[in-house]
């Protein structure tokens, strides 16, 4: 409801001048920065982070309003952010501007497109599996997920036929990017802001060539790329927010799904039992692809219960997304509380997915607790309402196929410490959870 009378800000502590809780938030454990304060004030509370001062909600209703009224809550990110994806990308949007795009966007992850896929990611899986025999079997799993989920981002992107030169030459920019995006905006010489936003006009560079070629030879190629260039006159769009919407789609596939992916793999290391229910499951499968001599078909992914459920309490447990961004259109009333007009307001879901009410003994890995539904609003690892991730069923299909090929080739141990968390922009394991692997 907009404000009537005068209510009171939320409680909270604003921090330090300028960096706020900054630097509390992206170096503590994330679990302990939201909770300490959820219990020092309640479901809503004020902070200031990255140059912005901001509310958090921690209640599933509330933040199911925040995510679903668009009108008083706009998506928007701190400007650092939306300078380095490009001010054009489908997460800055609102109404028929994105809802035009957010159409175009899901027609190319549809569960009929990905079909499509899956038997190339099948390929770039078994490369990938074969890449890691050439070496000591001792892997970064990390920098190996980035690269899987990186090149699942570059032909849902650019088609099945994107040459390998034309997409190598993107990573390096992209992980300039992914190095500056958690940065404090200081655009001085040598910080990881500026390099960010160096590599950030580079790719534009790289891109804008990329959809000259592609409208020159007339044929547009497969992937997103295809489909924004193919429109008709009317739903044309420009240059500028097809390279933005590339360049964007690109970041929300890429380290999201590496991140998960090497939780993933840590839980089926730390936890002997669920990997074995999970090989079980995964051997059943293969059994039935050697008798027809096949390779995986998205119909396998669909009969994976076992594994289904550990991915989903992975997502929960990793809650690689701690928090959204929106901002209040105008001044707003909120169970008693102003959000004064221009604050950012936080659903915070991972202080959501670790709440006992909802999900009992939360910090127990338990994936059969998804035998259940859980309650509306409360599992929300791939958003709410307009802006909800339209790339969640690549997401998971590809941590499938992963997972069929991994746990029919390997074991894994962890090399040295097991515990710690790091943020690279997203939280994983500590240096990106180093594995030895042994061949079965
Ligand atoms: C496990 C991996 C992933 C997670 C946890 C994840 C999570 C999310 C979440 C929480 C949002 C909502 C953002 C908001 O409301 O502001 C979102 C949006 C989005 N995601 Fe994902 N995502 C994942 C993978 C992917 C993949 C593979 C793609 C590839 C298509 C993708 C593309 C997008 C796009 C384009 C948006 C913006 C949608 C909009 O603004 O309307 N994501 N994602």
């Amino acid at each position: 409801v907009p404000t009537i009378g005068h209510p009171r800000l939320p409680p909270g502590s604003m921090g330090w001048p300028y960096v706020g809780e900054t630097l509390g938030l992206y170096t503590q454990n994330p679990n302990t920065f939201f909770s300490n304060r959820q219990k020092r004030y309640g479901k809503i509370f004020k902070s200031h982070i990255l140059g912005c001062p901001c509310v958090m909600i921690s209640s599933p209703e509330i933040a199911k309003i925040i995510l679903t009224q668009s009108h008083l809550f706009k998506p928007t990110y701190p400007i650092s952010k939306e300078m380095m994806l490009g001010p054009q990308a489908i997460f800055f949007q609102q109404g028929s501007y994105h809802s035009h795009l957010k159409k175009l966007i899901q027609s190319s992850f549809l569960p009929s497109a990905i079909k499509g896929m899956v038997h190339k990611i099948e390929d770039i899986v078994l490369d990938l599996i074969a890449s890691w025999d050439q070496h000591t079997n001792t892997i970064n799993t990390l920098h190996e997920m980035k690269k899987y989920s990186y090149e699942v981002a570059m032909i849902s992107v650019f088609g099945k036929e994107v040459e390998v030169n034309e997409i190598e030459g993107l990573k390096s920019l992209y992980n300039c990017i992914e190095k500056g995006y958690n940065s404090m905006p200081l655009n001085l010489l040598g910080t990881s802001f500026n390099k960010a936003m160096k590599a950030r006009k580079l790719l534009n560079e790289r891109l804008r060539k990329m959809i000259e070629n592609r409208r020159e030879i007339v044929e547009y190629g497969g992937g997103l790329l295809g489909v924004l260039l193919g429109l008709k006159e009317q739903d044309q769009l420009s240059d500028e927010q097809i390279a933005d919407n590339i360049i964007g789609v690109i970041f929300a596939a890429h380290d999201t799904t590496a991140s998960v992916l090497t939780w993933l793999l840590k839980y089926l290391h730390d936890y002997p039992h669920l990997l074995d229910a999970v090989k079980v499951e995964q051997e059943e499968i293969r059994c039935k692809r050697m008798e027809t001599k096949r390779g995986i078909t998205w119909e396998d992914t669909r009969h994976m219960p076992v594994t289904t459920r550990v991915i989903q309490e992975t997502l929960r447990t990793a809650s690689i997304l701690s928090f959204l961004f929106r901002e209040a259109v105008e001044d707003v009333e909120l169970e008693g509380y102003l959000i004064p007009r221009g604050w950012k307001v936080l659903p915070l879901f991972r202080t959501i997915h670790y709440s006992s009410e909802f999900f009992p003994d939360p910090d127990k890995f338990d994936p059969s607790r998804f035998e259940v539904a859980p309650r509306a609003s409360t599992y929300m690892p791939f958003g709410n309402g307009a802006h909800s991730c339209p790339g969640s069923e690549l997401a998971k299909v590809e941590m499938l196929i992963l997972i069929h090929h991994l746990t029919a080739s390997y074991r894994w141990e962890v090399i040295g410490e097991n515990n710690g968390i790091e943020y690279v922009p997203f939280p994983v394991p500590k240096h990106g959870l180093p594995i030895k692997l042994h061949r079965i």
